[in-house]
């Protein structure tokens, strides 16, 4: 979980787990300390020999909860716990990422989003907000009805896709951030209604069937995709890696000026093929996946697909980059 609303110190070591009904832990909750401290800064080596200990004691505990510091990027964190390729070889098969929870602090969220909006590149509360799969409003008691709207509205330009919750003291029924299965199955996606505001459907183009939501910083792109063929298909898993990976240091050293512009942060996408598969995109920063969504996942038959991009740049000519590969 991450409070972005603290100006807290990145050093913070704990890996926190509560096992109260565990008879054999030492006691209801168990910090393990990364050597290098922040994890995010020490993905590779202290964060998985840390959650490797942790697994050594299997079954003491049901979930890992990871509270990150206020300035932590959440993004390099969740590929770790998804498709880093050491841990691929061990500890994914025994857990998964539930999902990413964002606490925004109401009292102070949307000042810290507007100096994020206006610094170069993505400020840490814009790049948490991106990555969050479920987001709170906490210390709603303190402001205005007013104050939650709009800092709920700044939200939802960041991002369409994770409720968001007022809370008081972060009260709230863990079904809304447990089990939320947001890296899992399609069923999520199938389910997923976007945010919709006033202000926001001036953005939309009923024409080409996408929502585009625009804030300085960062900004999301939803657009609805046709049944592909498999030829489609191909040319739309290649139009994503370039999106994905044209910003990255090891790409192909590409130096156009959107190569500069464009980073994508977070993509999710539900696609139908003329065949009647249904394919689900899940992808964090540069890393992604495609899988075959399985029948038993499968809640009806959708008449389109969707994809959704969140992140830097992404303005018309990344639409129309990708309406144009899939007219290839
Ligand atoms: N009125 C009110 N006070 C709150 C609420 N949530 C937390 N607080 C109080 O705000 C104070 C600061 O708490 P936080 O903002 O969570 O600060 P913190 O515990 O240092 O946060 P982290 O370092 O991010 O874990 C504490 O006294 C809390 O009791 C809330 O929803 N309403």
């Amino acid at each position: 979980m991450n409070e972005f609303g603290d100006t807290a110190n990145i050093e913070a070591k704990a890996i926190n787990i509560s096992s109260p009904e565990d008879p054999t832990a030492e006691g209801s909750e168990e910090f393990l300390e990364l050597a290098n401290g922040c994890l995010c800064c020490s993905i590779k080596d202290a964060g998985i020999a840390a959650i490797e200990k942790l697994m050594e004691r299997k079954g003491a505990f049901d979930h890992i909860i990871l509270e990150t510091t206020g300035l932590a990027d959440p993004g390099p964190i969740a590929s770790m716990f998804w498709l880093n390729e050491e841990y691929s070889e061990g500890l994914s098969r025994q857990i998964s990422l539930d999902g990413v929870v964002c606490v925004v602090d109401a009292v102070f969220g949307q000042q810290q989003m507007e100096e994020d909006h206006s610094v170069d590149g993505i400020g840490e509360s814009l790049r948490q907000i991106a990555c969050s799969d479920v987001i709170l409003l906490n210390k709603a008691d303190l402001v205005s009805e007013d104050k939650l709207t709009v800092t709920e509205e700044m939200i939802y330009k960041v991002n369409p896709s994770a409720p968001v919750h007022r809370t008081v003291q972060a009260h709230i029924d863990l079904a809304h951030i447990m089990n939320v299965n947001a890296y899992a199955g399609a069923r999520q996606l199938h389910s997923t209604s976007f945010h919709h505001h006033q202000c926001d459907d001036k953005h939309k183009d009923h024409h080409n069937h996408a929502t585009h939501y625009q804030l300085r910083g960062i900004s999301s792109l939803q657009l609805l995709i046709p049944p592909l063929s498999q030829d489609q298909l191909a040319q739309l898993e290649q139009w994503i890696q370039g999106i994905l990976w044209r910003n990255d240091e090891f790409a192909d050293g590409s130096d156009s000026q959107s190569s500069r512009d464009v980073r994508v942060l977070r993509c999710k996408g539900l696609f139908i093929t003329s065949a009647g598969e249904e394919l689900m995109l899940q992808g964090v920063q540069n890393m992604y996946e495609i899988t075959k969504v399985e029948e038993r996942d499968v809640i009806g038959i959708p008449h389109s697909g969707k994809l959704v991009l969140i992140g830097k740049g992404l303005d018309n000519t990344v639409k129309e980059s990708l309406m144009g590969a899939l007219d290839r």
